[in-house]
């Protein structure tokens, strides 16, 4: 469903992706786990047309990001924070965003529904707590239902139950056939929710596969996680 092959990324005289290379797929929630800096941000601005890979192509759903007609129904995502304008209220936003892809406006109420904010529809982007905000970007990458969700750090900015309220979203989501890639780097929420990792160090993919695997030989994700990116715990 998401693809990414052989992926450069150079920026002046440094590389910052070399050769990343990994899938995610149906039904499975794929961590893509790194160190700050490592890469993830700009994988995941590449797979969604917001930056040109060097070399080497992502494809979602076999097609490039840009080329396809209502990428919302194809691909949701959350990539730094809401997206909405300060000024806007979180219901304006949606039907916005809603309508530049074709989406009936009846799904803004059942997305504000489904992430918690029925209530804040009214409250100016700008006003929204960081938590909030997330919920909003959420929302946003819901509206078309599209079979694949592609977030970035997606906890960042929640409290506890909102943590566990989007675990269960996003295990919903792959149960139902659905292909989840999360980028993150805390050990503990991966382990809980992820069925594959990606693991990435300075622009080079160290391990991908299905968690048991990945860790396997490791007491813990974390020691997996330090042992790979060749950090100290
Ligand atoms: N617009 C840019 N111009 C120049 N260098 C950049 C730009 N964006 C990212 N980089 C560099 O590319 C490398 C990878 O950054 P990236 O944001 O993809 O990492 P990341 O894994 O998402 O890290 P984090 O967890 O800190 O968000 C870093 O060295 C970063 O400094």
């Amino acid at each position: 469903m998401l693809s990414i092959d052989d992926v450069v990324k150079r920026r002046g005289a440094r590389e910052v992706l070399s050769g990343v290379t990994f899938r995610a797929e149906p039904g499975r929630v794929t961590a893509f786990l790194g160190p700050n800096g490592a890469g993830k941000s700009s994988t995941l601005r590449i797979l969604l047309g917001l930056d040109r890979p060097t070399s080497g192509r992502a494809l979602v759903d076999g097609r490039p990001y840009a080329s396809l007609p209502r990428p919302l129904r194809v691909v949701g995502s959350v990539l730094d924070g809401s997206g909405a304008h300060r000024s806007r209220s979180a219901r304006q936003h949606l039907a916005w965003v809603a309508r530049s892809n074709g989406i009936p406006r009846r799904r803004v109420g059942e997305v504000l529904e489904q992430v918690g904010l029925a209530d804040a529809a009214r409250v100016r982007a700008g006003r929204l707590s960081l938590g909030m905000g997330q919920r909003l970007g959420l929302a946003a990458a819901l509206l078309g239902e599209p079979p694949a969700l592609v977030l970035d750090e997606p906890v960042n900015g929640l409290d506890p139950e909102g943590i566990r309220w989007i675990r269960r979203l996003l295990r919903a989501h792959a149960d139902a056939g659905g292909t989840v890639l999360l980028s993150s780097h805390l050990m503990a929420e991966v382990a809980e929710l992820a069925d594959d990792l990606v693991v990435i160090a300075a622009g080079r993919v160290v391990a991908a596969g299905p968690l048991d695997r990945v860790t396997a030989g490791h007491p813990t994700l974390e020691d997996a996680f330090f042992a790979l990116t060749g950090g100290t715990s």
